[in-house]
Formats: C-alpha cells, sequence, structure tokens
C-alpha cells in the first residue's frame, strides 16, 4: 500500500498523524494510526513490547519511512533515546553543539549543560560519565536545537529509580520552561501519568485508549491510583500483574 506519506510544517497542531501506516516487509507495525498534539502538550505513549512505539517515533523523526497515510510535524524536532548514543570520541561541550550553526557552540552547550545540572562538565569524555548524566546530556542536546517537538523513547529505561525520579522532575521542569510538545514513549505506567497531560495507550499499531490527566503538577502517585488501574486494564494487564 504505498502511498505518499506527507510531511510539512504546521502552525496549529505540533503533531498531526492521519492513517499512518508502516510495515516491515510482510508485518504491518502501524496499522493505519491516528494522533494529533496540540503545541507544548505533552504526551505518554504506552503499549506492550512490540505494538509499534518506537517505529512511531522514528517516523516521525524521519528516520525511517511511512508507507501510507500522512503526518505533519513542526520543523524543529529532536529526539533522545534510551541509550545516550553520545560520540565518545568528542568531549561532552562538542557533542551537544555539534551540528548547531551557532558559532558560539561551546557557550550555547555550557548553557544547556546548565539548565541539565551539568555545569562543571563540559568537558568530560562521555564514558566517564554515569547513567544519569549522560541521559542529561542526551537531554541538553536535544533542547539545544530549542524544538518544537521533543520525541522521548523511553529515555529513563536504563536507569535506576532515584535516578529516575531526579529526571522526571528535571523532564517537567524543562518541560514547563521551553514548552515543546513531547511525544513520551514509556512502559512505565507511573511514569505517563506523573509527566503526561495525555497518556495514549498503542496496540498493534493502532490507538486503542486515550486518557486526560487533569491533576495538579508536581504529581503524586497517590493522586492517581484509579487511573492507573484504567489505563492498566487498556494494556490488558491483569490485577495480579498489576499488583
Ligand atoms: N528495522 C526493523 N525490521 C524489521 N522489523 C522491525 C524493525 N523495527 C521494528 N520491527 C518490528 O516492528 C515491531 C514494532 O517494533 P517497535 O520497536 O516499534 O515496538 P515497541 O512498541 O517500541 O516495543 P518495545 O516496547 O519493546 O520497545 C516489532 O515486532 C519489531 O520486531
Amino acid at each position: 500500500m504505498a502511498g505518499a506519506v506527507k510531511s510539512t510544517a504546521v502552525k496549529s497542531k505540533a503533531v498531526s498523524i492521519r492513517g499512518l501506516v508502516k510495515e516491515f516487509g510482510p508485518r504491518r507495525v502501524l496499522d493505519g494510526l491516528d494522533l494529533e498534539v496540540a503545541p507544548g502538550e505533552f504526551v505518554a505513549l504506552l503499549g506492550r513490547s512490540g505494538c509499534g512505539k518506537s517505529t512511531l517515533l522514528r517516523v516521525l523523526a524521519g528516520l525511517d519511512p511511512a508507507v501510507g497515510g500522512e503526518f505533519s510535524v513542526p520543523a524543529k524536532v529532536s529526539v533522545a533515546f534510551q541509550q545516550p548514543r553520545l560520540l565518545p570520541w568528542r568531549k561532552v561541550w562538542r557533542n551537544i553543539s555539534l551540528g548547531l550553526r551557532d558559532v558560539n557552540g561551546r557557550e550555547v552547550a555550557e548553557k544547556a549543560l546548565a539548565e541539565v545540572r551539568l555545569a562543571d562538565h563540559a568537558d568530560a569524555w562521555p564514558l566517564t560519565l554515569s547513567g544519569g548524566e549522560a541521559q542529561r546530556v542526551s537531554l541538553a542536546r536535544a533542547l539545544v536545537r530549542e524544538p518544537e517537538l521533543l520525541l522521548l523513547d523511553e529515555p529513563f529505561g536504563a536507569l535506576d529509580a532515584l535516578t529516575r525520579s531526579a529526571m522526571h522532575r528535571l523532564v517537567e521542569q524543562l518541560w514547563r520552561e521551553h514548552r515543546p510538545a513531547v511525544l513520551f514513549v514509556t512502559h512505565d505506567v507511573d511514569e505517563a501519568l506523573l509527566l503526561a497531560d495525555r497518556v495514549v495507550v498503542l496496540d498493534r499499531g493502532r490507538i486503542v485508549a486515550e486518557h486526560r490527566v487533569d491533576l495538579p503538577r508536581p504529581r503524586r502517585r497517590a493522586s492517581f491510583v484509579d487511573q492507573r488501574l484504567e489505563i492498566l486494564s487498556d494494556l490488558g494487564v491483569n490485577d495480579a500483574e498489576a499488583a
């Protein structure tokens, strides 16, 4: 079902996806997916392993072509992956400033590092960083491009619980300050409910449920116990698994 997949810049919606189809050989991974994200909206994307979450982000980031449907994203899109993917042969500040047209790459990188509380790590080598620090560099690298859309693919999946909590607070704060639209892939229902304005559940390449999260921030887990159970049920997770 090869068709022209349109990708154009828009203003009223940060992301607009209509009938998106992606296939790997005979396998249809995105199956006519529809989704809209408003400017500045934080959307979490949940779904069982293999349902197409990363594929959707890769298509939106322009890293992988779709075969049908259409989508539009803003001109400035940044991505951060589960693995920080820093270049080990470049110092931290160069990893951040790489590809920036700004002549003051060092200055811009230092400002971004200060935002993720790594002001004193500009001259560090990536391999000397802890997992949480590397992930913060990855966030700084994404933010320095001042994206209108930030695609986060399980960015904290590999971190320990304490570092993860600190990263939640940091991401929320950076999002408030910069206000990009965010599409955030996670396996963790609590993480989704802590951070997102809206939680979207994906199954076999389609959106099957949506939950608006109208809770004040910063959020506490105790405030979304019921919504957590509803989403787990959408995911097909039974009570025993969820306990
Ligand atoms: N390059 C590829 N070639 C072939 N199949 C692929 C490729 N990339 C992904 N797939 C398949 O597409 C399906 C969706 O993969 P995707 O990575 O989008 O899932 P996901 O929802 O992000 O899963 P997870 O939560 O485990 O990361 C999987 O069955 C996967 O094996």
